[in-house]
């Protein structure tokens, strides 16, 4: 006769703790997205899908910290960019990167929600609360906001506030992100591979763009089956990998005839930072540069570009044992407000001139 196991010596034996975490629906009910917000969301996703679909001719600019750790100077970051944003609003799209979800290579801080105090306690309903509230601010503000979604429930927390969105460079082989992107609501961009591999991206544009089925949550928290309808929104971002950059004419050239023969549109989004800077933040404003003379000499493809930034330059590691400096990045290292503002001015004088050589779109 079988006997049923002792369940306390095989369940969850490497499970330490486990905390209630609380449901989307109650995160909503407390932070609600007010009816011109969600009105506001919806405009922001419409435009980058026309920037993408190059019904729009201005660039899409996804811009700000490589992730936030302090909300008070991610919103006066945010500020600021609304500013810029309104001033070069005929030839930049600026979407905020409002980033809480850090994929590690190893390991390190995983970002806001994961771990809001910074220091390991882990108190994730505490992240979530302060990513909903921020992500709320920064709509006020007028600024539609972007970020990475990396675990496959937070975006029941979030989703509804976001215009657009990534799947990293460590996911973008992820059965489970592809999927996951085929239901989200907006625009994902997909990171190329950390190896460099585009192919891998370009299959997951393919993937997540048709329907699929796979087990999640709904907004009130109940584990169900989500049926998705597959996003035509999906876009190839270039980061650089294995250890080469891949935003010049003749990479950017390569990666839109990978998309041609997946027939795939023809759109990448340039990411200045990560690879692409070789981590250095004072490469993005070279890689931006460059981008800017590839649009300027009449290059369509190119639909998007991404940079690292926040109020001041380069990055600080996490110290208990002193206090961070206000505005500076904990995890890369992102080019500064100034270098910021110049690098934005430069890509919508380059956005003009290509307006001016090519004809209108229809
Ligand atoms: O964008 C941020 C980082 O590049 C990403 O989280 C990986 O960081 P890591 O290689 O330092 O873990
Ligand atoms: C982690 C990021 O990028 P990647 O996936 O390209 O490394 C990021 O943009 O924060």
């Amino acid at each position: 006769m079988t006997t049923t196991p002792d369940a306390h010596r095989v369940i969850d034996q490497r499970i330490d703790r486990v905390v209630p975490l609380t449901t989307p629906a109650l995160l909503h009910h407390h932070l609600p997205l007010e009816e011109a917000l969600a009105e506001a969301v919806v405009a922001g996703r419409r435009a980058v899908a026309r920037v993408l679909d190059r019904a729009d001719d201005r660039l899409l600019v996804v811009v700000g910290p490589c992730s936030v750790h302090d909300p008070a100077a991610a919103l006066e970051y945010a500020g600021r960019l609304r500013q810029v944003a309104d001033r070069l609003a005929d030839d930049l799209l600026v979407v905020m990167r409002v980033y809480f979800e850090k994929p590690r290579s190893t390991v390190g801080w995983k970002g806001l929600i994961n771990d809001p105090g910074l220091d390991g306690s882990g108190d994730v309903n505490t992240g979530l609360r302060t990513a909903r509230a921020l992500l709320l601010d920064v709509l006020r503000l007028g600024l539609p906001v972007g970020c990475e979604f990396l675990d496959p429930i937070t975006p029941q927390y979030i989703a509804d506030t976001v215009a657009w969105g990534a799947i990293g460079a460590r996911t973008v082989e992820s059965q489970v992100h592809r999927q996951l992107a085929s239901g989200l609501s907006m625009p994902i961009g997909m990171k190329n591979r950390p190896d460099g591999s585009i192919a891998t991206a370009v299959d997951a544009i393919r993937a997540a763009g048709v329907p699929h089925v796979f087990p999640g949550i709904d907004v009130s928290g109940t584990p169900a089956i989500m049926h998705t309808r597959g996003n035509a929104d999906g876009h190839l971002v270039l980061r650089g990998g294995g250890g080469r950059p891949n935003y010049d004419a003749e990479s950017v050239a390569g990666a839109l005839d990978l998309l041609r023969a997946a027939g795939l549109p023809e759109r990448v989004v340039v990411d200045a930072s990560h690879a692409n800077s070789g981590k250095d933040h004072r490469n993005e404003p070279l890689v931006a540069a460059d981008v800017a003379a590839q649009l300027a000499a009449g290059q369509r493809g190119i639909v998007g570009i991404m940079l690292e930034s926040f109020l001041q330059p380069g990055r600080q590691d996490l110290d208990p044992t002193r206090d961070l400096e206000y505005g500076k990045s904990v995890t890369d290292a992102c080019i500064g407000w100034d270098t910021t503002a110049e690098v934005l001015d430069h890509l919508a004088q380059a956005v003009r001139t290509r307006r001016a050589t090519l004809p209108t779109p229809a």
